[in-house]
């Protein structure tokens, strides 16, 4: 029988401090890049997640050493990797990469298999056969390399590298993923003429992603640049020297328990809050604010959000992977939301945009999909507990625990699956709330007003 995880209601006022581990992408990324370096690379604080050890496991079936076992003092996860061989031993025997649901190991790790000789097959879970890979697939045959399975543009297929696969200049479409080009940049470092690669679609989503990728290829002392047009990148040969590496905490993932403090009221907190970043959950200090928080980044590199418990509607554009966690707000906000430029969602662990739609509806908040997002039209009163589905999809089983902080008798259906990149997901939502300080009889406590209310509270 399916387990359901009931989501606690706000307790009150919070005054908790997050450690969030680290940043998927940058984790899976510098991985990647220390698999394709000279010399042995050390990762301190990385994400140890379902993703990050698919990305670990495909690296090592590809000849990488991965150790996953070290820890720091302060107990931190301290990975160590040995690079694989480029070229390599040919082998007639296939290897097998399950890809899991991980959007970065099903597009990152095939561009490595190309610079090998021996036949690397691809395959991940159900959910993973439905994300599209179309682009991938062309890319490396425009490249040289031997694919065999993929003509319908998903999981399964094989690559086989060979010695014609060299690089120059390749075009794809990467209007449904940003991971397209990053794949390919990727493992660029390690093709003989290095890569150019021209972007043709109409849009491009997260391009805060593909910034990300060419900054860890650069600090790896890879020289990598974005064209004049924006919609070119290229990559040189170099032989990456990621040297020891120290990730970022997830600001996708932070989301939720900043998102907590909107709606409960008083303050989160994230420590080692990055001044500057690539990371797309920067964008949570420009959104928050606008839905009615302070947010201040204070000199001791903690970020603190504070909250007054009536988030107002948004109108937000590009919010790529945070799109479901500023919907799931945007839900127990006062006033309609409107996020647009996300059509890609409809790619990721499953079609997020109807995904929302449906769940929004099954709690009785009004919502539907626009061509490019969705819109989202609270009517206070009416949402109502039910069980709350997340689709194997981590973002929204965190987006069912937001909602379930205003609305009671949230159930979220298998909220394991925040395992894809936060394990620790509801022991972390229970002892922020577990800080709270409970509203005082009759409703909120007079220091919950924003400070503009504060004089009349
Ligand atoms: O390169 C990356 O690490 C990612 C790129 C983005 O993909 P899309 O461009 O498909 O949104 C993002 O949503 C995903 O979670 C991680
Ligand atoms: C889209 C996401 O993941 P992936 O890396 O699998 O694409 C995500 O984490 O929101």
């Amino acid at each position: 029988m399916t387990q359901h995880w009931s989501a606690p209601l706000s307790p009150g006022r919070l005054d908790a401090t997050v450690e969030l581990p680290g940043s998927k992408s940058l984790t899976n990324r510098h991985l990647l890049l220390a698999a394709l370096a000279g010399e042995p690379t050390q990762l301190t604080a990385p994400l140890d997640s379902r993703d990050t050890r698919l990305m670990a496991a495909a690296l090592r079936t590809l000849g990488a050493e991965v150790d996953t076992e070290g820890t720091t003092n302060s107990g931190a996860p301290l990975w160590r990797v040995m690079p694989l061989q480029p070229g390599g031993t040919a082998s007639a025997e296939p290897l097998d990469i399950d890809c899991g649901l991980a959007g970065t190991v099903m597009r990152f790790v095939p561009a490595v298999a190309a610079l090998l000789r021996t036949p690397v097959r691809f395959n991940g879970d159900a959910a993973a056969r439905r994300r599209p890979m179309g682009p991938v697939v062309e890319a490396l045959r425009q490249l040289g390399a031997t694919i065999e399975g993929g003509e319908d543009g998903f999981l399964p297929f094989t690559v086989t590298g060979n010695e014609s696969v060299t690089g120059g200049e390749i075009s794809i479409d990467a209007s449904g993923s940003s991971q397209f080009v990053s794949a390919l940049l990727l493992s660029a470092a390690r093709l003989p003429l290095g890569l150019t690669v021209r972007h043709t679609g109409a849009s491009l989503p997260s391009p805060q992603h593909i910034e990300m990728t060419l900054e860890v290829l650069r600090a790896a002392g890879v020289p990598a640049s974005t064209g004049a047009d924006g919609r070119s990148w290229s990559v040189g040969a170099a032989v990456p020297a990621p040297g020891d590496v120290v990730v970022e905490p997830d600001l996708s993932n932070a989301g939720p328990f900043l998102a907590a403090a909107l709606v409960c009221g008083g303050t989160v907190r994230v420590p080692r809050w990055p001044a500057r970043t690539t990371q797309i959950g920067a964008l949570w200090r420009e959104l928050l604010p606008a839905m009615g928080a302070t947010v201040e980044l204070g000199a001791d590199a903690v970020l603190s959000v504070t909250g007054y418990g009536t988030p107002r509607g948004i109108d937000a554009a590009d919010t790529g992977e945070l799109a479901p966690t500023l919907a799931a707000l945007c839900a127990v906000s006062e006033g309609p939301s409107r996020l647009t430029g996300i059509a890609h969602l409809r790619g990721h662990e499953t079609d997020r945009l109807a995904a929302l739609v449906a769940e929004f509806t099954r709690i009785g908040v009004p919502a539907s999909e626009l061509a490019d997002g969705v819109q989202i039209r609270p009517v206070p009163g009416s949402a109502h507990g039910a069980v709350w589905e997340s689709y194997e999809d981590h973002r929204m089983a965190t987006a069912g625990a937001i909602v379930g902080l205003a609305v009671p008798g949230i159930e979220v259906e298998n909220v394991e699956t925040t395992a894809k990149t936060l394990p620790e997901f509801t022991r972390m939502w229970e002892a922020m709330l577990a800080t709270a300080t409970p509203p005082a009889p009759g409703g909120h406590a007079p220091s919950n007003a924003a400070p503009n209310e504060e004089a009349h509270a």
